[in-house]
């Protein structure tokens, strides 16, 4: 395998600090220490005093795994007062036995002058490589798309697991930060929804890789910018606390989910419609495949499997084994179910409302499952019950957070939250079967699904949000 880039001079030391209060750093938690970086590519700059690159962090976990994470740079010799929030560690860049020559690193996503010279990667078609061969940094800008150059770059504040830089008003740049070899789902995705002109996804607009001989290491991805956007999960909790505040205004303290002016059961309804739209533009493009009596074994043995590993994570998990063994177990009876490229992780902070409908963002499936997973065919009944446990998640969140302590309060509360999500819940499906019956079968594999996402999510809980493992250990306690 084609080692990755050249030594870089950055040095290890501080680096594993650094890593673990960043955002986007997948491995808190766990001990680990960085074994070396290295360098894989160098942009052109017109500024004598800045160099623009690209690292990679190998970081090395004590129960034997390794990382690596993407690390864009900017160097400065001088520094820079205005930068101070992005500064990263100094180092001397000059070979032993020659002048010192003090670099300043920065992270490169909050520094405009780093970013004109990304930005200028795409308008160029050259491979921007310090390696041999085809090895390089390789900038793809899909046909026909234009780019201002005189676009300034912004870095994105919300919630997420990468790093994201607008551009302008127009384009996002997402930079990948934990780095796999192979082609990355969230590029192979869009690019076809972007040929097939799906109405709901931004468009891809090009990508960074740093091509080798073998597979790819894709490093960025560049898509349009949706300007009237409102994230989903945002839309869902205030739908929630408007029916809890008209319920609290009205005389007996009571009031239905549908009885609220804050309804959300049509945008339910639309993003299910939309979900079902995605889902039928990629069974078109990749094609569909019957699960088999092996690969209906494969999918039981990776539920039980996540859910043995839960188990161990999260122990409060224990006494929903059996039954959920027993509800796993029940799809050894169902081979023949059809699979095709779904989005694999799919929640409320997933979807964007616009003044053009639903957009589904972020197609890179679950972090923490291997890239190779990520990009089988799976049941699209998996991004349904993805969906169905967003909803839950939004109305009991509001609960545990924004609920006074007040227990009579608290429970009636509990109860408006449990008909906002089932309401929201039917909403969605009926939009993604055009109202149709589920089959048993397909019932059967929603459950299923739901059970083995409130699992994941009890992990991810356990060590993201320790105080929210109370929402996905409620939700498997009422599947009894
Ligand atoms: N094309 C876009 N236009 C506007 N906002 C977007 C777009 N794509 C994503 N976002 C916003 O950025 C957030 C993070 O994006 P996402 O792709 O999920 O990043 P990550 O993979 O790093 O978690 C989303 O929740 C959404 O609010
Ligand atoms: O980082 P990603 O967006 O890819 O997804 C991870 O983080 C999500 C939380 O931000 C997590 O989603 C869980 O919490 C959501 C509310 O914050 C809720 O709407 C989802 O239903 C729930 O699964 C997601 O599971 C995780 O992969």
């Amino acid at each position: 395998m084609t080692s990755i880039g050249t030594p870089s001079p950055l040095p290890t030391t501080g680096l594993a600090d650094y890593l673990a209060t960043a955002r986007w750093f997948g491995g808190k938690g766990r001990d680990f220490e960085v074994t070396w970086v290295t360098r894989i590519g160098e942009l052109p700059t017109a500024q004598p005093d800045l160099r623009v690159v690209i690292d990679v962090v190998h970081v090395h976990y004590v129960d034997g795994d390794t990382e690596l994470y993407q690390l864009p740079l900017a160097l400065y010799s001088q520094p820079q007062e205005n930068l101070g929030h992005a500064f990263i560690s100094w180092h001397n860049e000059a070979p032993e036995g020659e002048p010192e020559q003090w670099r300043h690193a920065y992270d490169a996503i909050h520094d405009r002058a780093a970013m004109a010279c990304w930005l200028a990667g795409f308008q160029s078609t050259d491979v921007i490589g310090a390696g041999t061969g085809a090895i390089g940094l390789q900038f793809h800008l899909e046909p026909g798309c234009e780019l201002s150059s005189e676009a300034q770059s912004s870095p994105f504040t919300g919630e997420q697991s990468n790093s994201s830089v607008m551009f302008g008003d127009d384009a996002l740049l997402k930079i990948f930060r934990k780095l796999t070899r192979g082609m990355n789902p969230d590029i192979e995705v869009l690019d076809v929804l972007t040929q097939d002109h799906s109405e709901h996804v931004a468009r891809l607009y090009g990508w960074l890789s740093w091509d080798t001989e073998e597979e790819p290491l894709q490093l960025a991805i560049l898509q349009q910018f949706l300007k009237t956007a409102s994230d989903g999960w945002e839309l869902a909790l205030t739908s929630v606390r408007n029916l809890f505040a008209e319920a609290a205004w009205s005389a007996e303290g009571e009031m239905d989910a549908n009885q609220a002016g804050g309804d959300f059961a049509d945008e339910a309804y639309r993003l299910g419609a939309a979900l079902a739209s995605v889902h039928r533009a990629l069974a078109e493009h990749f094609g569909t495949t019957e699960r088999t009596a092996e690969g209906v074994a494969e999918l039981i043995a990776r539920m039980r499997g996540r859910l043995a590993e839960a188990v161990v994570a999260v122990p409060e998990l224990a006494e929903f084994a059996p039954g959920l063994t027993e509800l796993y177990q029940g799809l050894a009876t169902l081979p023949g179910t059809p699979t095709q490229r779904i989005h694999g992780d799919l929640h409320l902070g997933q979807t964007l409302r616009t003044v053009n409908g639903w957009k589904l963002v972020d197609f890179e499936g679950e972090p923490a499952k291997p890239l190779p997973q990520r990009r089988q065919p799976d049941s699209r009944w998996r991004d349904v019950a993805g969906m169905l446990r967003s909803f839950d998640y939004a109305a009991h969140s509001v609960v545990m957070t924004e609920v006074s302590a007040d227990l009579s309060d608290e429970g009636e509360r509990e109860l408006q939250a449990t008909g906002w999500a089932a309401r929201n819940q039917q909403a969605f499906l009926d939009g993604y079967t055009e109202e149709q019956e589920l089959t048993p079968t397909e019932s059967a594999l929603l459950a299923a699904y739901v059970a083995d996402k409130a699992v994941y999510e009890a992990v991810y809980e356990a060590r993201n949000r320790p105080s929210w493992l109370g929402i996905p250990l409620a939700a498997l306690g009422r599947l009894g």
